[in-house]
């Protein structure tokens, strides 16, 4: 007779039937499970480990880093201005291992606490005719910066020389040529980092960024957390997010200056449309990994050329001196302070000044009034047929006020492109096509300087106080202005400082208001020296904040290396890893543990089981 299956309890009967050849190779499998996830979970680890390894050696080879393994970390930036040349040492500790956090960079102090910076003039543009003595002009500063850093970690200290708006204005080939003497004479002599592009003639638009880092990280606007005025962000990516409001930097030069603020609305966004404002815009990302949100910030950044303090006063002394005639005797300068007469000028053969020249010797009484400088210039008369004609100062606030802010209005229409794009051309001094009236800024250099140095304005800035400062102190004879700084009322101010202060303070005010279009009630600005709230904020900072901001993640992962590598998803996704694989292989073990303890209670059952194994089983035979 033929077995009859009853089929509904197929199912039953099958899992019955798994049950029990479970049960009995459970002996078996339970370590062949335990083997297989420890196999699985070191083949992990060791990938990881590899891929580690691997970024660690690129990571060295790459940057050749100037992070000490343990220890300090030293760098030297050299800001090399058109004015003048400042070493900047900086120095930080290891990281904190946190990824959120940037490097602790700070400049190294002297014992009164004050940063160490040593400062050359001129500018290393005035090597432009003698670019073999870049080694001797640059040795001061290094000398200055091997004194000051530990013998040890020179070679491990890495040095910039970044050079502004007067390395700017020479030709590329002037350019390479001081840039390659420095190269040869620095690796002659020192020991320090140098890698090829370690000296590079920077753009505007990288200083201006370099300068709103410096300042945002002086402030500590880069923490996380609220502990400030915050703001939502609707411009780096969809989700708008809530984080401290950052502040705008301004930063006049004597030969450039420079805007960076932060674009957080979608609607400034959209009033930067068009490739002349896109441009302007750069995308910074301070955080360790390529696509991090958080720390993303988008800044309009934008150079105006030729529009620092000194180059603004040459071009409104040029226009002065336009003025001359066959009979002018001589020529007066709203610009400058009462009495003051400008050393003879700038050189200049016309057939006007070869005629005024010729009279003027004629004529003893009418020789320029020698300035000291003048003086010692040995330029103080008319010298043959140069153009020689004094120019004196009315201090006249208003009559200057009008000049310069014409001159700003009318070299939107006229400039001429003094330097090949995208730098010069197309940026005269104009606004940027946002609101800047609910922007914050912070106001460096000549905005300093030209604010607290003479007339002791410094900090926030208010038009109506400081324009009556200064229309005062352009009004003051130039004789009782040097009596005041025999009394020490002007500090260290030297005599050009003193001559020009009245036309670089109407120069400023025309700058913010008539330049970049901000109301005379605007009060938003705070003009600041390089130390703010105890902290540095020199650009030269934020130029290393930028290039070291993927240290944290190195060193992160290098300080974990010996104990743990780091994976794709930094230390803490290891962890994780690790921690899942030790839970799962656990869960393995109490599992067996289980199943023993029951294997071993259940043991007659089984045996009692087994006998009837055919009815269990549903099938029966008929
Ligand atoms: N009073 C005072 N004036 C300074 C000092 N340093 C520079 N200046 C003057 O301030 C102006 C701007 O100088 P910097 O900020 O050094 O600008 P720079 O780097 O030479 O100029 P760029 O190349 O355009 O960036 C120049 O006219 C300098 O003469 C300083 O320490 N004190």
């Amino acid at each position: 007779m033929m077995p009859r299956i009853n089929v509904p309890c197929l199912s039953g009967m099958l899992s019955q039937r798994l049950q029990g050849l479970l049960k009995a190779t459970a002996p078996i499998w339970t370590p062949v499970l335990i083997t297989l996830t420890l196999l699985i979970c070191t083949i992990l680890l060791v990938t990881h480990t590899l891929a580690t390894i691997h970024s660690y050696q690129g990571y060295w080879s790459e940057s050749r880093s100037p992070l000490a393994a343990e220890g300090l970390g030293y760098a030297i930036v050299i800001d090399a201005g058109s004015s003048g040349s400042r070493a900047h040492i900086y120095v930080w500790p290891p990281h904190t291992g946190n990824r959120k956090d940037l490097l602790n960079i700070q400049p190294l102090r002297d014992h009164s606490g004050q940063p160490r910076v040593h400062m050359i003039t001129p500018g290393l543009s005035s090597l432009r005719l003698t670019p073999e003595r870049a080694g001797d002009y640059v040795r001061p500063l290094l000398d200055y910066a091997a004194t000051h850093i530990p013998a040890e970690k020179h070679r491990e200290t890495s040095l910039y020389i970044m050079a502004t708006a007067g390395m700017r204005l020479l030709s590329k080939d002037t350019q390479t040529a001081i840039i390659e003497n420095l190269h040869r004479a620095i690796g002659r002599r020192y020991q320090f980092l140098l890698a090829e592009n370690n000296i590079q003639v920077i753009s505007g638009r990288e200083e201006g960024i370099y300068q709103w880092i410096a300042i945002n990280f002086a402030l500590g606007r880069f923490r996380h957390g609220h502990d400030g005025p915050t703001v939502t962000v609707e411009t780096v990516s969809d989700q708008p997010i809530r984080r401290l409001e950052t502040v705008g930097a301004l930063d006049m030069g004597g030969a450039s200056m420079q805007i960076g603020f932060e674009i957080t609305s979608a609607e400034q966004l959209k009033a930067l449309e068009g490739k002349v404002h896109r441009a302007s815009m750069a995308t910074i990302n301070l955080g360790c990994a390529d696509h991090d949100r958080e720390h993303t910030y988008r800044v309009y950044v934008t150079t105006f050329l030729g529009y620092g303090a000194n180059e603004a006063y040459r071009r409104h002394s040029e226009a002065v001196r336009a003025r001359y005639t066959n009979t002018t005797r001589r020529l007066y300068d709203p610009c400058l302070v009462r009495d003051f007469t400008e050393p003879p000028p700038v050189v200049r053969n016309t057939t006007a000044c070869a005629a005024a020249a010729s009279t003027a010797a004629t004529s003893s009484s009418q020789s320029a009034p020698a300035t000291n400088s003048s003086a010692a210039s040995g330029h103080s008369g008319p010298a043959g047929s140069n153009c020689t004609i004094p120019v004196v100062g009315t201090g006249d606030w208003g009559l200057c006020e009008q000049m310069v802010r014409r001159q700003i209005v009318e070299e939107r229409i006229t400039r001429l492109c003094e330097v090949a794009p995208p730098e010069g051309c197309t940026r005269t001094l104009v606004p940027p096509p946002v609101n800047l009236t609910n922007v914050e800024f912070y106001g460096f250099s000549e905005f300093w300087y030209s604010m607290e140095d003479t007339l002791r304005s410094g900090g926030q800035y208010s038009y109506s106080r400081f324009s009556q400062t200064a229309k005062d102190y352009c009004a003051t004879s130039w004789p009782t202005l040097l009596r005041r700084r025999g009394e020490g009322l002007y500090g260290t101010s030297d005599d050009e400082r003193l001559a020009r202060q009245c036309f670089k303070s109407v120069y400023l005010t025309a700058a913010l208001h008539t330049g970049l279009g901000l109301p005379r009630s605007y009060g938003g600005l705070t003009s600041t020296a390089s130390v703010v709230r105890g902290r540095v904020s020199t650009w030269t900072l934020g130029a290393l904040l930028f290039k070291l901001r993927f240290l944290p993640v190195r060193s992160v992962e290098a300080a974990t290396f010996s104990s743990f590598p780091a994976g794709p998803y930094g230390i803490w996704g290891s962890q994780y890893l690790l921690l899942a694989c030790v839970l799962v292989v656990l869960g393995v073990l109490l599992l067996y543990a289980l199943r023993l303890r029951r294997l071993r209670r259940g043991r007659p059952r089984a045996r009692l089981l087994s006998e009837h194994e055919p009815m269990l089983l549903g099938v029966s035979v008929s």
